[in-house]
């Protein structure tokens, strides 16, 4: 790993820990009463205050401002789902001290959200947990899935695989100095992108399910998600 290597890992972790859900929302999980309806709004504010820290920390990879201003909304706009069920399985799989875990799982569970997506939701967050992912790995990945080049209305497709593929050649010799006696690791984590993009199909469902039952959500999920 060159000296420019390391300062690139040590620019995204240091932001990818920066940009963390605030605590109130986190207690709140923690306070509020079960109903599936309580539920859906603490989960609307999750996803909300995801999102929120997920633009914070894309503005942070280094050489994604520099990109044309459109396709940063249209990379933010189409990888905002996989980057949050990527945040949400690194906080789910850990094991959270004050039961955090517990709680944020039984209000997915409860939260008017039907059984087919709850199931592939938690096999991956299981899937992530079992590679016991460093934090480093996980920031990268992260970046990975946002500088993915084909997302739809993405313009410049060079320049945004140029940076994905700087940060790919990170990750994979990371991955052989972290991991040495598991020479396939680095293609365990590609292929986790892969079930990432299966569950955003599963997303889209999620989401005009609960529209159809007239829940709402917040202006910035409608904007990002384009829901009218
Ligand atoms: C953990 C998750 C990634 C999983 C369950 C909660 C999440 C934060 C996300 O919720 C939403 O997308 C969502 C969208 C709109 C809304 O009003 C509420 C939640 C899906």
């Amino acid at each position: 790993i060159t000296k420019e290597q390391r300062a690139l890992i040590k620019a995204i972790l240091d932001a990818y820990n920066r940009h963390q859900i605030p605590q109130d929302v986190t207690k709140k999980l923690l306070q509020e009463q079960y109903s599936a309806e309580e539920n859906f709004l603490l989960l609307t504010e999750v996803a909300t205050s995801q999102v929120q820290v997920l633009v914070e920390f894309t503005k942070n990879i280094p050489g994604f401002l520099s990109l044309d201003r459109e396709d940063q909304i249209a990379l933010l706009k189409g990888s905002a789902v996989e980057a949050m069920f990527l945040r949400s399985a690194q906080v789910l799989s850990k094991k959270m001290p004050s039961g955090y875990t517990e709680v944020l799982e039984e209000r997915i569970r409860k939260s008017g959200m039907s059984e087919e997506f709850i199931t592939p939701m938690f096999n991956f967050y299981k899937s992530i947990g079992e590679l016991h992912m460093t934090q480093e790995e996980q920031a990268l990945l992260t970046t990975i899935t946002i500088l993915t080049p084909d997302r739809p209305y993405v313009k410049s497709h060079e320049a945004v695989e140029r940076l994905q593929e700087t940060m790919l050649d990170v990750l994979r010799k990371l991955c052989v100095l972290q991991h040495p006696q598991e020479p396939q690791y680095f293609a365990r984590l590609l292929g986790r992108l892969t079930e990432l993009r299966t569950l955003h199909h599963y997303h889209v469902e999620m989401l005009t399910s609960w529209k159809t039952n007239d829940h709402k959500f917040t202006p910035l999920l409608c904007e990002i998600w384009d829901v009218q």
